[in-house]
């Protein structure tokens, strides 16, 4: 297995759905009125593909070792994506022996910090770290939880975030992120609305289960302070990413805001130990959520949870499916995950990177037994009825 080297990397985009779960059509809840820091502009409002949330589409990255071996990852980068994939990346991953993720990593982000760092650049570097893990697996045969450490327990337990905490919570969650419709811009009457959703919701789930609201960066300080001290009255276990991801002085005087009990969480769209550091060492929230597929993928993961865990933060990734259930099962810092419900109505569990993998593994009655991740490297294939594009070739 150690001798073994990459052959060939290959980068393809595919629409509707996928990593890029925001490629919805109409009339999914994800995509209802929610509070974004485009909600400023009225016609941007009522749909978030209007400001061209899912422009991007999915990233899928395949890497082919000598022996014919594929692993593959996915992640929202689309077209983009595929361009530096292949046409810059391409160049440290081809040749190179397949354990080699840690030189892999730092040349592709050293060589990309010019116009990287984050964002795009960071999905795509993402997504190619992942495509090496998958592979290692395979190649060992060994799940990649496995190439982690290994499980610190024997299941996952999830909260739900979408429209019906209340359906979640008869599904067996242990709690419901709402995402929360209306911003500042809509003044008092918005702020009303947010606070009724909440109230109407703990008065079906009862007092126990976890309510949390994803304000998606749209809010300021004052509006995140007063909705999360009118909000306390309904026990919201969180408020999450309430601010701009680079307004890092406002989360920490919001940490500072917070009435007892309730945390803040935010990272969704930070990346990398730098990013991650700066969150952690300013003080600015009690649970970073790193997006596996976003964050520069697991290997810079690993350093950023070991940070993480030495700030006394725990670590529960954004969405990212298999992805992040192979590393939340490896962590004591990480003890639950999130699922994403891409149920149009948010009804009923479906897979969270739907059409596009098979045999991605759902949680039943909120609990996934590490058994459903006992299979080789992340243990998903590529669904061959996704018709997949590989808009440039190197
Ligand atoms: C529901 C949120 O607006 C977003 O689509 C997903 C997210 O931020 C999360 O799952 O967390
Ligand atoms: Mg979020």
């Amino acid at each position: 297995m150690t001798s073994q080297t990459i052959r060939q990397v290959r980068a393809y985009t595919l629409r509707g759905g996928g990593a890029d779960y925001h490629d919805q059509s109409d009339g999914h809840w994800i995509d209802d009125h929610i509070s974004t820091p485009m909600s400023k502009y009225p016609e941007y409002r009522q749909s978030r593909r209007s400001f061209g949330i899912n422009v991007l589409g999915t990233l899928v990255v395949e890497v082919e070792a000598s022996d014919g071996t594929v692993g593959f990852a996915v992640t929202t980068g689309g077209e983009p994506g595929a361009f530096i994939v292949e046409k810059h990346l391409a160049r440290f991953i081809e040749g190179a022996r397949v354990t080699d993720v840690e030189k892999i990593w730092d040349q592709m982000y050293q060589s990309t910090l010019y116009y990287g760092r984050k964002g795009i650049v960071l999905n795509t570097l993402s997504a190619v770290d992942l495509a090496l893990w998958d592979l290692m697996g395979k190649l060992r045969e060994e799940p990649v939880h496995q190439l982690l450490g290994g499980a610190v327990r024997n299941e996952l337990q999830f909260y739900a975030t979408g429209a019906r905490p209340d359906l979640a919570k008869q599904m067996g969650f242990i709690g419901g992120k709402l995402p929360l419709q209306h911003g500042p811009a809509e003044g008092e009457e918005g702020l009303r609305r947010n606070l009724e959703k909440l109230a109407h919701m703990r008065e079906q789930v009862g007092p126990d289960f976890w309510l949390m609201y994803d304000c998606w960066m749209s809010l300021d300080l004052n509006y995140a302070t007063r909705l999360a001290h009118a909000a306390a009255d309904f026990r919201l276990k969180w408020i999450e990413e309430a601010l701009p991801p680079d307004d890092y002085w406002g989360y920490a005087a919001l940490r500072k805001n917070m009435p007892a009990g309730m945390m803040v969480s935010t990272g969704e769209h930070e990346a990398t130990r730098w990013g991650f550091r700066l969150l952690l060492e300013m003080g600015c929230c009690d649970i970073i959520q790193p997006d596996v597929n976003w964050c520069g993928g697991l290997t810079e993961l690993v350093k950023i949870s070991a940070l993480a865990d030495a700030h006394g933060a725990l670590v529960v990734p954004h969405g990212s499916s298999v992805y992040s259930y192979h590393f939340v099962i490896t962590r004591h810092n990480s003890p639950f995950a999130e699922f994403l419900m891409m149920a149009p109505k948010a009804d009923e569990v479906v897979p969270s990177f739907n059409p596009l993998l098979l045999d991605e593994p759902i949680p039943q009655q909120g609990r996934m037994s590490v058994n459903q991740l006992d299979k080789p490297g992340f243990g998903v294939r590529l669904n061959p009825e996704c018709m997949l594009e590989r808009p440039y070739s190197h």
